[in-house]
């Protein structure tokens, strides 16, 4: 993954200036570095230990991937949330509502448990993600032998190191587990409807070990 970054031009002339920035920035603030990037009671030693054995090609090309991979899909996801809720009044009349009545009961403060409470607008966001996933698919490499259901009933092998695509917006638009697909229907994601689907069709963030690391950001802040 960093030869990829370092392979892209713009990174590549970006990144190495950055890090020195930030190097001598931190060396002279290292409260303020601390406060940002470690939870409290980390020591100045406990850092050398996280960042040793990192290069500096290493750091960027994180820091890099975290831009890349939390940027664009947010402000995708929030354009095509908010499109829904446009053309979707009846859904918006409903959604507001909600909002209203809970922030009444929380004294107008937008907090966590308060956000917990706003279950329709969480279902009309996760409709909006199902119709317009900012990830339209996702790239795997096989490490082990696999044998894939085929839908003739046959199998197909799957070698290790074969490159194995994950088509999430064709699985999101598949009338098998979401019935005329193109309407936008909040209710598809009521408790009930979400525990009878397979648990696999529905992947905006992706799934596994590799999962987003932003998804638990991304539905806070929804
Ligand atoms: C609506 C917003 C977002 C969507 C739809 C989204 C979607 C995804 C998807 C589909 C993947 C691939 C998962 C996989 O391969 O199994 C991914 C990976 C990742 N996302 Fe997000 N993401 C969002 C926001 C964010 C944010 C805000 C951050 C950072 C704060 C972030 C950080 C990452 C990182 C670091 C990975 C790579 C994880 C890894 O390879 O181990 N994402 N995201």
């Amino acid at each position: 993954m960093a030869s990829f970054f370092v392979g892209v031009p713009r990174f590549q002339y970006v990144g190495p200036d950055f890090l020195v920035y930030r190097a001598n920035y931190f060396s002279q603030n290292e409260l303020q570095y601390r406060c940002l990037i470690l939870p409290q009671g980390f020591s100045t030693q406990s850092l050398s230990f996280l960042i040793s054995g990192f290069t500096d090609v290493d750091i960027y090309a994180q820091a890099s991937t975290f831009f890349a991979d939390g940027y664009e899909t947010s402000s995708g996801a929030m354009a095509f949330g908010l499109y829904c809720l446009a053309v979707n009044p009846d859904v918006q009349a409903k959604v507001r509502d909600e909002v209203d009545s809970v922030l009444k009961k929380h004294d107008g403060q937008l907090t966590f448990d308060a956000i917990q409470e706003m279950t329709y607008l969480d279902m009309a966001l996760s409709e909006a993600l199902r119709m317009y996933p900012p990830a339209m698919a996702m790239i795997k490499l096989c490490t082990k032998p696999f044998k894939l259901p085929t839908p003739s009933g046959g199998t197909y092998e799957v070698e290790v190191g074969t490159p194995v695509v994950l088509p999430l917006y064709a699985i999101h638009c598949d009338p098998q587990h979401f019935p005329d697909p193109k309407r936008y229907d909040p209710e598809r994601f009521s408790e009930g409807n979400k525990q009878s689907r397979h648990r696999y069709s529905y992947l905006p963030f992706g799934e596994g070990p590799r999962m987003c690391l932003g998804a638990i950001t991304v539905i806070i802040s929804r």
